[in-house]
């Protein structure tokens, strides 16, 4: 499943990057965004279908779904009868089903839809895939385990006896409806929320992206099950959302099988309760005094333990409770891995607080949520990373190449370096056109089926072999100053300075002296080499550029982060920052450094400051 929700993810990625371009403000709106997320994993994992909303916002899929959920909402008298007299849920249904000669009901359509798929499914035995329609085709049970459901069917055939049978069609077809909305509305409307939050609670968002960085770095395309359970802050986020907005505690209810007497109250037989989930989650005597405060700590494990089991039941309880849970957690947990390491979110100006909510199926948005999506220097899509592994890769090469011979093209004016920019606009766009070409590959081989394949390692590894030969073509084939834009390109975590085109990092706040002298010899460094090159000095530029571009890059490995920030970002999350920081001071303070380059030779401070890899 993770990798078909990676695919999503991922399609998810473009989406908002492409959407935030587009306005102004750089804000999106995200309900709707996950809705079409959501939507696009649960077809894939469930039934198979091999969908993308994301792509197509007019899909006939998501405008039913929309649909049903709009319903859900405009008609709470139904579902309050429901409530309210339960024994006649009889009558509500014939009402509902009735109300389809009024107005076109979506479920009829969606129900359609999964019965064409289950029934083909059925007869073609060839689409065998590893699903929950697949699964429910291959259950077998004890046809007397089926009695309450199948009362009639079984009487009539009870010669069989214990005799396995599977489920029906519109078993199936009911089970993978519930599934489809289940899954479509709840976690997108539980992103909603978070990143709503999020936005308004900037240091739990850098928190949370500090943790992230530090698991999955930079370079990690693919996020493997066992790195998200590392992931426990995250954990945290997560379920501090899902406590302020228990958005699915309409669908709690139970009925009292036996009469019984609570507290004094007595329950009768038959009696429908409902669990008050918004009252229990924001309880005092559970959560403290500010309970409408957001704050992910309530949930350390020395919290936890003290609390009453039954003060966080998002997911219901009992044996009853949510079907979903995992996948809904697994999804919830790699969108968040993923988006928060590309981009940076803030309240949009058009937004209002608190948010306005309407109760429907789950209480949601009413107006979805607005927020700013603002993509992160550092932002590693698959694509990024891939076009990253290529361009540190091909350093093997640029050893090997003959400096000296492209003297021509290191005579370069200001102009041509401006036209460099403009030549590597066009090797991005080579490196999309890969990629893009590679998915359109993967789409037209599925057009006709229903199936979905799942990404291979083969097929990654070809995508990420073609990246890197196509770098190496660059450099080798054409002039260096592409070779010398796919390095810049290989140091993350830095912006580009047009006028000089080259390299500059963020100021940064925990950098020791030693780490600032170093910045400074860099940054002198690439000073003289711009100015080398913009003077026409061949000779004396092609050693220039050689010896810059072996130091600097020439060791640095794809999934590195940037030294800096690696020291940064890990002793910044880590609680023991101060006495690390100190740590590391007084090492530096005890060594005979005289200038940076000595640094180098200083096999314990290398290992400390420049090797570390954030994920070690
Ligand atoms: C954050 C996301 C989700 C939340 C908050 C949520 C919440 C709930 C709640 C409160 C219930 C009622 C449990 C009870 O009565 O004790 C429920 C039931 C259910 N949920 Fe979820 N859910 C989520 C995601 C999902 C997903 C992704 C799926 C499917 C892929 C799903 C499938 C179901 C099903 C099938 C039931 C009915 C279980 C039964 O009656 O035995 N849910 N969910």
């Amino acid at each position: 499943m993770a990798p078909t929700v990676n695919d999503s993810i991922n399609e998810l990625l473009d989406v908002i990057r492409d959407g935030a371009k587009a306005s102004s403000d750089r804000s999106i709106e995200v309900l709707n965004l996950f809705r079409r997320l959501t939507l696009d994993s649960i077809l894939r994992c469930e039934v198979g279908l091999d969908h993308s909303s994301l792509r197509n916002p007019d899909d006939l899929f998501l405008k039913h779904c929309k649909g049903v959920i709009e319903d859900t909402t405009k008609m709470p008298w139904l579902y309050l009868l429901g409530f309210l007299f339960p024994t006649l849920h009889s009558v509500w249904i014939t009402v509902y089903r009735s109300l389809h000669y009024i107005k076109f009901n979506p479920v009829y359509w969606l129900e359609d839809r999964m019965r064409e798929v289950i029934v083909m499914r059925r007869e073609n035995k060839e689409t065998r895939r590893p699903d929950l329609v697949q699964q429910m085709l291959d259950a077998r049970f004890q046809a007397d385990s089926f009695k309450d459901i199948e009362e009639e069917r079984v009487k009539s055939d009870s010669s069989r006896g214990n005799t396995l049978r599977s489920m029906t069609n519109e078993e199936i077809v009911s089970h993978a409806l519930l599934f489809l909305l289940a899954g479509y509305e709840t976690t997108s409307t539980t992103l909603t929320y978070i990143f709503h939050e999020l936005s308004q609670n900037p240091h739990v968002q850098q928190t949370l992206r500090r943790e992230i960085m530090s698991v999955l770095p930079r370079g990690y395309c693919e996020i493997a099950y066992d790195d998200l359970k590392k992931l426990t802050y995250l954990d945290y986020v997560i379920w501090e959302a899902l406590r302020k907005y228990p958005l699915a505690s309409s669908v709690t209810a139970r009925q009292c099988v036996h009469a019984c007497n609570i507290h004094g109250l007595h329950i009768p037989e038959g009696m429908l309760i409902h669990a008050n989930l918004w009252d229990v989650q924001y309880d005092p005597r559970h959560w403290g005094d500010n309970p409408h405060e957001f704050d992910p700590l309530r949930f350390l494990p020395e919290t936890r333990k003290t609390r009453h089991p039954a003060a966080w039941m998002p997911f219901g309880a009992g044996p009853r409770s949510c079907a979903g849970l995992r996948f809904a957690l697994l999804q919830l947990k790699m969108v968040l891995a993923k988006v928060l390491r590309d981009f940076d979110f803030q309240p949009s100006k058009t937004l209002t607080v608190p948010l306005n909510l309407v109760e429907g199926a789950t209480i949601m948005p009413a107006d979805g949520l607005n927020v700013s999506a603002l993509r992160r220097a550092s932002a590693m899509s698959e694509l990024g990373c891939l076009r990253r592994m290529s361009s540190v890769l091909s350093m093997s090469d640029i050893a090997g190449l003959n400096v000296g011979s492209r003297r021509a093209s290191l005579a370069a004016t200001e102009s041509d370096i401006d036209n460099e920019s403009n030549a590597s606009g066009s090797e991005d766009m080579d490196m999309d056109a890969n990629w893009k070409g590679y998915l359109a590959r993967r789409r037209s081989s599925r057009k006709n089926s229903i199936l979905d394949d799942e990404p291979t390692q083969e097929s990654i590894h070809d995508i990420r072999r073609a990246s890197i030969t196509k770098g190496i073509e660059m450099l080798q084939v054409k002039s260096i100053h592409k070779g010398i834009n796919m390095m810049r390109r290989a140091s993350c975590g830095t912006v580009l300075e047009k006028s000089t085109g080259f390299a500059k990092r963020q100021p940064s706040s925990v950098v020791s002296p030693v780490l600032r002298q170093k910045e400074k010899d860099d940054s002198d460094a690439k000073e003289k080499l711009h100015a080398s090159i913009s003077s026409s000095q061949t000779e004396d530029t092609a050693a220039t550029v050689s010896n810059y571009l072996r130091s600097k890059y020439g060791k640095r490995r794809a999934s590195a982060l940037p030294d800096l920030e690696s020291v940064k970002e890990f002793a910044e999350f880590n609680p023991m920052q101060d006495l690390v920081m100190k740590s590391r001071e007084q090492i530096l303070a005890s060594l005979p450094l005289k200038s940076s380059g000595d640094a180098s030779k200083c096999p314990e401070m290398c290992a400390r400051l420049y090797k570390r890899r954030a994920s070690g």
